[in-house]
């Protein structure tokens, strides 16, 4: 058994596109995965929080990604003790996968001797998502604005709106690759400039803070409109959450979440309760902040393993 100091990541979750950025725009949010590593003979991986169903072997997303990086350096992945502690649903659209890749890189470097900087995680992390949204803004935090041609990812991360964010969390989940087998091969030439110029504006009222400028900024037509269908609710809160106190509204990421600006929360909230309430479908409605940094690793000193990591002191 490989010795090393206990150490957590904690990784923020994220919510990708905000519209127009389709592949492209992350954001981070203040619900966050920790993921506590202690030595053990044996690899053992306990779930506290959202995934009692994630497995808790190496088919784990995290240890995947653990492996392919040691595998990588000519190494073989030590065994260890892993508590994850994850306030993240899965398949709602916050960036639940993002979070484990990024956790588990991060995690991995640091038992490598960090070998990868910043940029070289963020270039491995979307190898594995195909696109840089959301891992970028989990790796970063604040907005990640990234472009990725399949072999090079070139961003820039720029600090995050100071607005509230609702969310709207249906229980019913979404898995991304569902939600984008949806996708049209092509778009008609106007869609696609009238796309990118809404992106391009958001882009710029994010730089600039002018927020009423988000409402048209977010609007899309690359993904949302093959999307509605699959999203209860999307549709009449794209058309009217405006006259209710959002600044821009938009689907989270793949989905099923609906996520808005705001600086109007209460009243914002109540529209979204009384929305899923008519449409007879379940979701938690809840206030989010953007967080203006991304995963932390933090050494620990950890008295014992027990249920979830044993008491974690220090940091
Ligand atoms: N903490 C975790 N540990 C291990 N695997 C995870 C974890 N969180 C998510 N996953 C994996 O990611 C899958 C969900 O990924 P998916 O991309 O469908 O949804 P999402 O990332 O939550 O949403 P979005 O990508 O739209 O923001 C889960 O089914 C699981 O396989
Ligand atoms: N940009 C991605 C985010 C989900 O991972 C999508 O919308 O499919």
């Amino acid at each position: 058994m490989k010795e090393f100091q206990p150490f957590r990541v904690v990784i923020p979750a994220s919510s990708a596109n905000l519209g127009p950025g389709f592949d492209s725009i992350g954001l981070a949010l203040n619900r966050y995965l920790q993921l506590t590593f202690l030595p053990h003979e044996q690899l053992k991986i306990q779930v506290k929080g959202f995934g009692e169903t994630l497995p808790i072997d190496e088919n784990n997303l995290i240890i995947r990604v653990m492996k392919k990086a040691f595998d990588e350096h000519g190494q073989s992945l030590p065994t260890f003790h892993l508590s994850i502690e994850n306030e993240i649903p899965l398949a709602r659209g916050l960036g639940s996968s993002a979070a484990a890749i990024v956790g588990g890189l991060v995690a991995a470097n640091h038992l490598l001797g960090n070998p990868w900087n910043q940029e070289q995680i963020l270039h491995q992390a979307t190898k594995w998502e195909d696109h840089p949204d959301n891992v970028g803004a989990s790796l970063y935090g604040g907005v990640m604005i990234g472009s990725w041609d399949g072999h090079h990812v070139k961003f820039v991360q720029i600090e995050p709106p100071e607005l509230d964010v609702v969310v709207a969390i249906p229980d019913a989940t979404l898995f991304t690759k569902q939600a984008r087998q949806v996708l049209p091969e092509f778009y008609r030439r106007n869609d696609a400039v009238l796309v990118s110029s809404r992106a391009n504006l958001l882009t710029a009222a994010l730089l600039t803070k002018r927020w009423e400028l988000l409402s048209v900024a977010m609007e899309d037509y690359f993904h949302q409109p093959y999307r509605e269908s699959l999203v209860p609710g999307l549709s009449e809160a794209l058309m009217t959450a405006s006259q209710e106190g959002a600044l821009g509204v938009a689907l989270s990421g793949a989905g099923p979440t609906i996520l808005a600006f705001t600086q109007e929360k209460e009243r914002l909230i109540a529209y979204f309760e009384s929305l899923f309430s008519r449409l007879e479908v379940s979701a938690v409605v809840e206030s989010l902040q953007t967080v203006a940094e991304g995963v932390k690793l933090q050494l620990t000193e950890v008295e014992e393993c027990s249920t979830f990591g044993g008491k974690v002191l220090g940091v």
